[in-house]
């Protein structure tokens, strides 16, 4: 723990806050399209920080598993990047935000026909899955699995349970699929495609391994312990960039204007972000972070409520917005 190193923040403060934070959550409700997902207990809050020295810094439910859900878009669309190269993947997929919800259909007939807005909403995320290299899910799984691991060197492990209950009640996404099937941008079968996309959203996490992430983000791609550099630096700029614009759906401008840094959200409550390294006088992360957040409740854009409430607090009590 980082408590009483001169410089970091103290690890109380963040206990206090995430005290006073989960209460927020009572504005919010556990998603329940996902059947596995409307189980959770709503009032849980924690969060898990990361500095690249390895200090950790935690508080409250920090160490409870959950799914990643969009989050792993990110990871979905680096690994898609590092096999193709840049140009490939945004030949399929545009890099705009779309103020919309995060499965909205409407955008891709009305407006360049099928080509999906950005990689971080279901349409550009089933996109990219299916471009992940392999000619089975079972291939392009563990092509991503592989991308996983570089960070946090563990196999990521698939809540079953979730995955069923996605898959079974995936009609919107389907309906997405095959939408982009017949315009002629998904690279792969329908069911194909849904598979690897919902079995990442199905990863099983915790805050420590998205906030390990988030740093690794932060670093610009280099990871800090095993001292390599793991994904190209274009690609994690790239993928920073879409964070920042289209991390937190069609509430990714008040994000950017409350809380100021990039991230991205899922429905299981889960937000992954970062600090970069910071070179003003009185930073509380001068070298960067990773953050990684759980709190369930998530708001009508689909974003942990107590979690966007306690980063709000931390970014306007320790100075971490980037702009
Ligand atoms: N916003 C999300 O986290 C969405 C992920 C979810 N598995 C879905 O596709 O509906």
């Amino acid at each position: 723990m980082d408590e009483g190193v001169p410089g970091l923040p103290k690890v109380d403060v963040l206990q206090r806050w995430v005290a006073e934070h989960r209460t927020m959550a009572s504005l919010g409700k556990v998603a329940s399209y996902i059947p596995a997902l409307a189980k959770v207990d709503p009032m849980q809050l924690g969060i898990c920080i990361i500095e690249p020295r390895g200090t950790m810094m935690t508080a409250g439910d920090w160490q409870v598993p959950f799914t990643m859900q969009s989050i792993a878009k990110v990871v979905g669309f680096i690994a898609a990047c590092c096999h193709w190269g840049i140009p490939y993947v945004l030949d399929r997929v545009d890099v705009e935000p779309t103020g919309d919800a995060f499965n909205s259909i409407i955008r891709l007939e009305m407006h360049k026909p099928g080509k999906p807005f950005n990689p971080m909403i279901n349409a550009g995320a089933i996109t990219v899955s299916s471009l992940l290299p392999g000619d089975s899910s079972e291939q392009k799984l563990d092509y991503l699995y592989g991308i996983f691991q570089k960070v946090t060197g563990a196999r990521p492990a698939v809540d079953e349970e979730v995955f069923q209950s996605e898959w079974m009640n995936a009609h919107r996404n389907r309906a997405l699929a095959h939408y982009l099937k017949d315009t002629g941008y998904l690279a792969c079968e329908v069911e194909e495609a849904l598979e690897v996309y919902l079995k990442q959203c199905s990863i099983q996490v915790n805050t420590e391994q998205i906030a390990m992430i988030g740093l690794v983000l932060a670093l610009d791609g280099f990871h800090p312990m095993s001292r390599k550099q793991v994904f190209p630096k274009e690609i994690v700029r790239l993928a920073k960039a879409l964070m920042l614009t289209c991390g937190m759906y069609d509430a990714s401008g008040k994000f950017a204007a409350n809380v100021g840094l990039p991230a991205k959200s899922g429905v299981s409550g889960g937000i992954m972000t970062l600090v970069p390294a910071n070179r003003r006088s009185h930073a509380s992360f001068p070298d960067g972070c990773g953050i990684g957040i759980f709190g369930p409740a998530i708001d009508a854009c689909g974003n942990s409520v107590a979690g966007v409430s306690l980063l709000k607090e931390m970014a306007r009590e320790w100075d971490i917005s980037i702009f």
